[in-house]
């Protein structure tokens, strides 16, 4: 149904940090706050209050900063949520530590998750299905009477439903009898066909009528984003799912690909156009904040998301961009890339040249040129998909605007490994304009001697080299059949300011390919910081 209102449950910070690897200390989940309450997110559930030290110092934090006159209208758009479970088997709600650590938190709403699995009651809680019953509709109860509003997450739903059907719907109606506003529907292991969601949805509508519905699932079948948008199709009201997927085991319905799908593709109203132009940046910003690698091939978000590579991929979107892409990458706050490499076609090669050459057109000479240069030297193991940065210099080698700014004369390098620390040496002649300076410097190895060498030369004549800072650095061995003799690709990441480069060198030797990819960084720092690339 198109324009409908789907509320938008973000558990990044709860079951996305249940993801290996994935971290938020309590100040990050301030920071995150922030950021989902500019967004407009409509629910944040941002932890367990009761289960580690890190939880609590969040909530008791976050409530002191809600409570603060100036941000009192947080409460309007984002709420703040506090997850737990329900209360123990023979225990009583007013006895339980998880249901008191709730209440403690300060959360005006609260998410507590219960059984709906018989399999979960016999053999996890060791208990009768009545208990079970009892826990869910007692606990409810106890949040409601608090003055909370209260979601509960029917943990293996479709699983329990399959089950045995009538026993789970008899968990989600305990919940409505002691007072849920919302019920939201689990697939805890992930591996539910769709089919039975869109089933299991409907019943649940056909059966219920809690306020809200909402749909939770994890993607151990590949399926969480299908899924959710089966059961927003089967009509719940509301999507739980992490920012770039995090999640147990194989993570949760990713939001970063639920969003756009449902309000660009199927109408559906989720959050402002201008924040919808701004999710790439947000999908970032979760994973800076968590360290965690993001990945680049997401739908959407990913700087893969909008790369074109094969030729007639390029020439096609240049003549109609709707040629190869679903959507505009702009509405996303994605953009557009174009990949050179032994797959490019003129088109390619064209549409990057203009950066530097903004009229050139597909049947300029240069480009031919520029296209025989990039597919032999990729024969030779350069790879310019990796390495944007010393593609741009070939480029402007090429179109004749390459103005290099020193000149390394010659290198030396020693390393005695057993010195320890700093156990080698490197010696530079650089000519600059007319000045020719020796360095000498040491470095953890050889190529951080180099680096060190080159950087304390050119720092003094260029002060945007110390500001840069090298921030990979990466070496493959195109083919092992020479063993240690084998050619070597290098290929460097460095950052100055907001811009990255990556840069490469190719060689037998490892050290002259490190040079080479070094060199093309300094170029770039340099030029760049001067408006010239
Ligand atoms: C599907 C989900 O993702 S639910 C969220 C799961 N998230 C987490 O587990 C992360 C946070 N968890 C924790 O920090 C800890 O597990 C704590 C602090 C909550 C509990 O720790 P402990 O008291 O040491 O218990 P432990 O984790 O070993 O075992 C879980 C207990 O809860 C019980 N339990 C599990 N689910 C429920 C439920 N829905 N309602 C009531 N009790 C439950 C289990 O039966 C078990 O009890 P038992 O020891 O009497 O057999
Ligand atoms: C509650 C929850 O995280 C789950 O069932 O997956």
């Amino acid at each position: 149904m198109a324009d409908k209102r789907i509320s938008i449950y973000d558990t990044t910070l709860r079951d996305g940090a249940q993801g290996e690897g994935v971290h938020f200390s309590a100040k990050d989940k301030l920071f995150y706050m922030q950021k989902m309450i500019e967004a407009g997110i409509d629910y944040v559930e941002a932890g367990w209050p009761g289960a580690n030290p890190k939880d609590d110092e969040f909530y008791r934090t976050m409530s002191s900063w809600a409570d603060s006159a100036e941000n009192q209208d947080w409460r309007l758009r984002t709420r703040v949520v506090a997850f737990g479970s329900t209360c123990r088997v023979g225990e009583s709600p007013e006895k339980s530590d998880s249901l008191n650590g709730l209440i403690a938190s300060g959360a005006n709403t609260l998410t507590i998750f219960g059984k709906t699995w018989k399999l979960h009651v016999e053999t996890v809680l060791r208990t009768s299905p009545q208990e079970n019953l009892r826990i869910i509709r007692e606990s409810v109860e106890y949040l409601v009477k608090a003055g909370k509003e209260v979601f509960f997450d029917a943990e293996h739903y479709f699983d329990g439903w399959q089950d045995d059907p009538a026993f789970a719907l008899s968990c989600l109606e305990a919940a409505m009898l002691g007072g849920a506003k919302g019920l939201v529907l689990c697939d805890t292991n992930g591996g539910t066909y769709t089919r039975e969601i869109t089933n299991g949805v409907q019943i649940v509508r056909q059966e219920l009528s809690p306020a809200i519905l909402g749909i939770h699932t994890h993607n151990d079948g590949g399926l969480a984003v299908v899924n959710t948008l089966a059961a927003v199709e089967a009509g719940v009201d509301q999507i739980q799912g992490t920012w770039n997927g995090f999640g147990e085991r194989c993570g949760n319905a990713n939001l970063s690909t639920l969003i756009p799908w449902l309000q660009l593709k199927l109408g559906y109203q989720l959050l402002e156009p201008e924040v919808l132009h701004n999710i790439s940046y947000l999908s970032r910003y979760v994973a800076e904040l968590a360290n965690y690698p993001f990945d680049e091939k997401q739908p959407f978000v990913g700087r893969s998301a909008f790369a074109h590579k094969a030729g007639m991929h390029v020439d096609a979107v240049m003549k109609n961009n709707r040629t190869f892409e679903h959507i505009d990458p702009a509405s996303v706050g994605n953009e557009r890339r174009v990949l050179i490499s032994d797959q490019s076609g003129k088109a390619n090669l064209c549409l990057k040249m203009r950066r530097f050459k903004p009229e050139i057109e597909k049947d300029d000479p240069l480009v031919e040129l520029a296209m025989e240069r990039i597919k032999n030297a990729e024969n030779e193991g350069f790879q310019y998909e990796t390495a944007e940065g010393s593609l741009d210099l070939l480029l402007l080698e090429i179109l004749g605007k390459y103005e290099q700014p020193f000149t390394l004369e010659d290198y030396h390098v020693w390393s005695d490994p057993l010195r320890g620390e700093l156990d080698s040496v490197a010696v530079v002649k650089v000519q600059v304009g007319d000045k020719q300076v020796h360095i000498a410097a040491e470095g953890d190895g050889p190529v951080h001697a180099l680096d060190q060498a080159l950087r304390s030369t050119l720092g003094a004549f260029f002060p945007a080299i110390e500001e840069s800072e090298l921030t990979d650095y990466k070496v493959r061995v195109l083919d092992g059949s020479r063993g240690t003799g084998s050619v070597v690709r290098v290929v460097v990441e460095t950052k100055h300011g907001v811009n990255t480069w990556g840069t490469i060198g190719v060689s037998s030797n490892i050290i002259k390919a490190s040079a080479k990819a070094l060199l093309d960084a300094l170029y770039l720092v340099i030029l760049s910081s001067q408006g010239k690339a």
